[in-house]
């Protein structure tokens, strides 16, 4: 019986798939096999020492300490495209939202009640205060094309933007989403100082925190809506209110509001909506259960942050999944081990990511736990498992 630990809610079409016969599925579990989350923090979260693998029904993982989980050997997967198209449509609005003041229009509409058969003048009179731009015929500059920015991008255009990409690790599938006539930006700073709307789309990490601040402000067209529907980390608070003030950002529009940013009228504040739509977290549940489901009956890899891609068809007999740090010698010293046990391989892959490789290797005769021990003491092995098929 495997565990499953659900931090935050997970839809139930997703948990629905762990088939009752072989997995225990609770909010609260002694011992978990594995959890899955959405955003909870977990970098103060005591992970147990059972868990052997992580699923983020979601894109971003800067709330799981992957590092720490890396060096235990715990795979931490993500759904990456799964809520893509709940948060492109967000994005959108956000834009139109950051081009006419729709919010404040209403508001004001709203506090005409009571004023019976004078309304109707009294819009026609005070709509001038709400007015706003098109986007059509505006340039939009997309960082980040992964599978919302392709998506944003596609659909912009689609509506009549100019839309410029700067992404320096866009993956083959991404520029082959990208519509062609999408212009690639060399440098962010070329995106960013045409751009009339630029909208954030990348990872936050230590390379990406605070990439928009008051030296690349600096550098953008005076009135430019700022939409950051990634990670409020990506942006210098205290410089976008500057940049605010100076009238250089005319609205930021972010998913990720904090105090400073809600004394500010010009910011368009929404409280972390992007994924949350019916479909995208039963899209995102129903893609880190099945992960889950492969990795723990199968030792197959797909889509983890911190262990490569990595797959064999399951036939018969038994299965020894390693998990080890990427450093010399690694197989050399594995097979070693599994010829002194008189173990026959019949199937092996090896793949790497970073600093982390990863071994499936199938064998003819059943694991032993003394085999398991001496895989672990291996210098470098983060996990070893045997998995007995049926
Ligand atoms: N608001 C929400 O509810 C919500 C929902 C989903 C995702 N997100 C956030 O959006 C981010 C992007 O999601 P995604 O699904 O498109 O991820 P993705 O992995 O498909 O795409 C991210 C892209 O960013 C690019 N990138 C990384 N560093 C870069 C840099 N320094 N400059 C330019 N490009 C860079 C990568 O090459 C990749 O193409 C997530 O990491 C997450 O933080 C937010
Ligand atoms: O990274 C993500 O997928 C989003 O930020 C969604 O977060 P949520 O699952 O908490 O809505």
């Amino acid at each position: 019986m495997h565990k499953i630990l659900t931090l935050n809610k997970i839809a139930s079409k997703g948990l629905d798939l762990f088939s009752r016969d072989l997995y225990e599925v609770a909010s609260e579990i002694g011992h978990p096999d594995a959890i899955i989350v959405r955003s909870q923090d977990m970098h103060s979260f005591e992970i147990p020492e059972t868990v052997k693998a992580i699923a983020r029904a979601g894109a971003g993982t800067n709330n799981i300490p992957v590092d720490t989980c890396s060096q235990r050997g715990i795979v931490v997967f993500n759904t990456p495209g799964a809520n893509a198209n709940s948060v492109k449509e967000l994005t959108l609005t956000g834009m139109f939202l950051a081009s006419r003041k729709i919010f404040r229009g209403m508001e004001w509409v709203k506090s005409l009640v009571g004023r019976g058969d004078e309304i109707p003048a009294l819009v026609e009179k005070g709509k001038k205060e709400f007015t706003g731009n098109e986007i059509r015929g505006k340039k939009l500059g997309v960082i980040g094309l992964g599978a919302i920015g392709v998506d944003v991008a596609n659909d912009a255009e689609r509506l009549g933007m100019i839309v410029s990409g700067y992404d320096p690790f866009i993956s083959v599938e991404a520029a082959w989403g990208l519509s062609p006539s999408i212009k690639k930006a060399e440098t962010l700073e070329a995106l960013i100082s045409e751009s009339d709307y630029i909208s954030v789309h990348i990872p936050l990490n230590d390379q990406t925190r605070g990439i928009l601040n008051r030296e690349r402000f600096s550098r953008m067209k005076r009135g430019v809506k700022v939409l950051n529907f990634s990670r409020g980390g990506l942006v210098n608070n205290t410089d976008m209110l500057e940049a605010i003030q100076a009238g250089i950002v005319d609205r930021y529009v972010t998913d990720f509001p904090d105090d400073s940013l809600l004394r500010e009228e010009n910011v368009i504040a929404i409280p972390h909506l992007g994924a949350s739509t019916p479909e995208a977290e039963e899209n995102c549940a129903v893609m880190a259960a099945r992960q889950l489901i492969t990795f723990l009956e199968t030792g197959n890899i797909l889509n983890s942050v911190n262990f490569p891609d990595c797959s064999m068809p399951l036939t018969t007999g038994t299965r020894i999944i390693i998990g080890n740090r990427n450093i010399p010698n690694m197989v050399g010293q594995i097979t070693t081990i599994l010829a002194e046990e008189s173990m026959n391989i019949s199937e092996m892959i090896n793949r790497h990511k970073d600093g982390y490789a990863y071994n499936i290797i199938d064998v003819e005769s059943p694991g032993t736990d003394a085999l398991l021990t001496k895989l672990k003491g291996i210098e470098g092995v983060v996990m070893a498992r045997i998995i007995d098929k049926k």
